[in-house]
């Protein structure tokens, strides 16, 4: 098969004048006529293979044999970029195309496909001449006034942003290799963060850069614990945070069924930094000689920030670099994260915390670049993303101190 390219007009600079120049351009538009007519027609083509090979078609059996049939292509616009209308076959879905869509696009000589959905039964798809997220951009600097605001999580293939709100039941999830950018996203969503006045950023940081010095001056700050000096001191201070909650979740108003944020009981954050680094430096600390060991008490003090936190305005934000059960807590802890993030991992990290779904995508990636990440969340699609980049540590001590909140102004009314 030979390669798919894309008819081209040739720009005459000069107006064309004489009957001889006349001539020459009206040969040119001909041939380039003929050139977009072949092109169609190949793409067509290549495209009714493509299904064939993904598995895009269903086989009739009729009395001259078995023969295939394939989505129908409307119309071919040549763009750039190159797009074509598909008539969905009984019993298909947009969705169906997503899985096998950056096979189809490879085949028709781009990078990726966008799928666009124009009725119940037509859809536009799309071929992207470049990876849409190939390009790092900057995290303005913004911060929230409350975590009911939407924060900026990153961009998607089709170039629309994609917010969350940290008010919202879900617990935050990250993977990724070293190297591959999950802590530069989490700067970038702390940073956003740091200002809210219903948000308290507490956890444990073996590394000690995303939590604590940066936090110096802040009120987040003696809710954070970290280096590796006084592991003790992580399980107490997840043990206090499951006793503050325990305390909400006995305060919660008559008719109520959760707390509602403010800035008397604000969302906590709980940010474990590479927690599985967590458990294997506890599992070196002395045995006690009766009661729990160091990584059992703080496993348990997760397990109940993630399964009851939710109702008492805990969400919990886990760094690993591979989301191993037995590396966070026990498959049950990792069940309860809704949000998940994954940057460049191994393809079987990739299906291990999205499933099966994310199979398609895993060899491509393993060799993601930093900030790119595989997202999927409740009533999402699972899709890729680029997250916002802020810069520098620097920048994100900066960003810290100018902004993270020093005092709360507790609304009285809300807290009574
Ligand atoms: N969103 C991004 N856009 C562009 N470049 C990025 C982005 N995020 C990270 N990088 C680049 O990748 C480098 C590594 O990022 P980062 O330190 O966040 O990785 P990591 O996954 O936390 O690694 P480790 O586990 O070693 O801490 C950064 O220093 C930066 O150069």
């Amino acid at each position: 098969m030979s390669e798919l390219v894309r008819p081209r007009r040739h720009h005459h600079t000069a107006r064309p004048s004489g009957f001889m120049a006349w001539l020459r351009a009206r040969r040119s538009e001909l041939e380039y006529q003929a050139w977009v007519e072949e092109f169609t027609s190949q793409l067509r083509g290549v495209f009714r293979e493509a299904c064939q090979f993904t598995g895009l078609c269903h086989y009739i059996s009729a009395a001259a044999g078995l023969t295939v049939r394939t989505p129908r292509v409307g119309n071919v616009v040549l763009g750039p970029p190159v797009s074509l209308t598909v008539e969905l076959m009984p019993g298909q879905e947009p969705e169906d195309f997503r899985a096998p869509g950056q096979r189809i696009a490879h085949t028709l000589g781009g990078h990726g496909l966008r799928i666009e959905r124009l009725s119940t039964r037509w859809l536009r798809l799309v071929l992207l001449d470049a990876d849409p997220l190939g390009d790092p951009f900057p995290l303005p600097d913004v911060v929230v006034a409350s975590g009911r605001e939407s924060l900026l999580l990153g961009r998607g293939e089709d170039g629309t942003s994609l917010g969350h709100g940290i008010a919202d039941a879900a617990h935050i999830a990250v993977q990724g290799q070293n190297g591959s950018g999950k802590s530069a996203f989490c700067y970038a969503l702390l940073a956003q963060l740091a200002a809210a006045d219903d948000v308290l950023i507490a956890g444990s940081d073996i590394t000690g850069l995303l939590l604590g010095r940066a936090w110096g001056d802040t009120l987040h700050r003696e809710w954070q614990t970290v280096g590796t000096r006084d592991l003790e001191a992580h399980a107490l201070m997840l043990e206090a945070l499951v006793a503050e909650m325990d305390r909400r979740l006995d305060t919660i108003p008559q008719r109520c069924d959760k707390v509602t944020a403010t800035s008397a009981t604000p969302t906590v954050l709980v940010v474990l930094e590479e927690f599985p680094g967590l458990l294997r430096a506890a599992a070196s600390h002395p045995k006690p000689k009766s009661g729990k060991s160091l990584v059992e008490r703080i496993v348990l003090a997760q397990l109940r920030l993630l399964s009851e936190g939710r109702k008492a305005a805990f969400r919990v934000l886990t760094l690993a670099q591979r989301f191993e059960a037995t590396a966070v807590g026990g498959g049950y802890a990792r069940d309860q994260f809704a949000l998940r993030l994954s940057f460049r991992v191994p393809a079987d990290s990739l299906v291990m915390l999205h499933g099966d779904e994310a199979r398609p995508l895993g060899q491509e990636h393993a060799g993601a670049a930093p900030g790119i990440a595989y997202l999927s969340a409740p009533g999402r699609d699972c899709e890729r993303i680029r997250v916002p980049y802020l810069g520098s540590y620097g920048e994100y001590c900066d960003r810290i101190a100018r902004h993270g909140l020093t005092a709360r102004v507790v609304d009285e009314e809300a807290a009574a």
